[in-house]
């Protein structure tokens, strides 16, 4: 069990206020060095970039937000090869296109108002693009050292709610799906393509969560139905205080895997969409999740690999070795 910083319980005095600074004058990149104190950071590495007030910030919230990080060119071209995957203009060995629940029993309509999420979609390099961007990567660095490999991607296509609040997201943890360690060189970068606020349902997280522990998963009890996977903390606690993270095209937020975070449903007629890569050092190893909490997540993959592709007797690790891809450095055990 790794030491944790005092300093870090959630909903400790101040937080909010030190949040809320951090949310109104985010640097655009650290000019300032970081070098000169370090005092007990676990979930950042020593790095040129960080200043020492993101450093601090990451280490008691489990987030971090750099305005403006990627190009509003580069966000277009994302959003349209998106379109060309809709249309089945696109397609890419493993990649999954999934539609929301609340539709996935009607007819088919190959355009992007039938589709949720594009997900795995490692070997389209289109997309993939997005995991290799060098201002991305400088900042995963942080987190994971200098050999990062992509482990999971997403393009969200969020869809106005059908009436069912099924476009929203359970309050849940990441590491959840991973069976990979330590938590803490494991980070996801997730890229605004639009505004996003309250309105269109954007990442609500629970500040300094990140330093708890991995909690147990459970679908959700929602009445209008629930995504496939999409598993929720099984004893959130509601009074925890929650941040709704706005953000603008561009905008980039890093988080780490034990943060608790979801997203609210999308009450516009828009559709909202972000574009995600978990990434984490190779030098993580895998381990079993034979009697953990993860054991459920784990069975549910084995059903989908055998019904999708037919693989029998695969373990939640198989799963992940096949979906990762190195970014940067050497691939070491993933
Ligand atoms: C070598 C082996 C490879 C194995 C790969 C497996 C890797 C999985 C790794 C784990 C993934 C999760 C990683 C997450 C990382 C953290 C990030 C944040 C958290 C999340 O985002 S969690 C959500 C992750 N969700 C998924 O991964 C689900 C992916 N989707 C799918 O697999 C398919 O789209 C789905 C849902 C199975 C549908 O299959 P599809 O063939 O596209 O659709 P059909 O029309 O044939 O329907 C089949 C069946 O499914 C029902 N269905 C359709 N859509 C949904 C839905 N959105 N929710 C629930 N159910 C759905 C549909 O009604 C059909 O039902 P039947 O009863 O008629 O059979
Ligand atoms: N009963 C619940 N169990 C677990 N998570 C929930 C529950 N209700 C809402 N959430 C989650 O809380 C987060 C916020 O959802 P909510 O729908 O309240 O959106 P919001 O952005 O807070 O909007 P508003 O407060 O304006 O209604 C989402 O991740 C949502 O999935
Ligand atoms: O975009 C969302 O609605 C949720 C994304 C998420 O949970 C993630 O990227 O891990
Ligand atoms: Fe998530
Ligand atoms: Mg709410």
């Amino acid at each position: 069990m790794q030491a944790r910083s005092p300093t870090t319980a959630p909903g400790g005095g101040g937080r909010l206020s030190v949040l809320q600074r951090h949310l109104t004058a985010v640097p655009l990149s650290g000019q300032v060095s970081s070098a000169t104190y370090a005092p007990n950071f676990c979930y950042t590495l020593d790095n040129d970039l960080l200043t020492t007030e993101q450093r601090q910030f990451y280490e008691e919230n489990g987030f971090l937000v750099i305005k403006n990080l990627v190009s509003h060119k580069d966000i277009d071209k994302f959003r349209e090869v998106f379109e060309r995957v809709c249309k089945k203009e696109l397609t890419a060995p493993g990649m999954v296109v999934m539609r929301d629940v609340a539709i996935a029993k009607s007819e088919f309509v190959p355009d992007q108002k039938a589709i949720t999420k594009v997900q795995d979609f490692q070997e389209l390099p289109e997309l993939f693009e997005y995991c290799s961007l060098p201002q991305i990567v400088q900042y995963v660095k942080c987190f994971t050292g200098p050999n990062i490999m992509s482990m999971h991607t997403m393009l969200i296509n969020k869809p106005p709610d059908a009436g069912k609040k099924t476009s929203r997201h359970p309050m849940h943890q990441d590491l959840h799906y991973f069976p990979f360690r330590p938590a803490d060189r494991i980070v996801c970068a997730w890229t605004a393509m639009e505004r996003i606020d309250r309105s269109n349902g954007c990442l609500v997280v629970l500040p300094g969560t990140h330093t708890g522990e991995l909690k147990q998963h459970d679908y959700p009890e929602w009445e209008g139905g629930v995504n496939k996977m999409y598993h929720g903390v099984r004893d959130y606690d509601p009074s925890l205080p929650r941040v709704h993270l706005t953000m603008e095209k561009g905008d980039t937020v890093f988080f780490h895997p034990i943060l608790i975070h979801g997203s609210g449903m999308n009450r516009t007629a828009g559709f909202r969409k972000a574009i995600s890569c978990h990434y984490a050092s190779s030098d993580c190893y895998y381990i079993d999740v034979k009697g953990t909490t993860q054991e459920n997540i784990e069975k549910e993959v084995i059903e989908l690999a055998l019904k999708r592709y037919g693989v029998e007797e695969i373990l939640l690790k198989d799963a992940w070795m096949a979906k990762g891809r190195l970014v940067q450095g050497e691939r070491i055990n993933l």
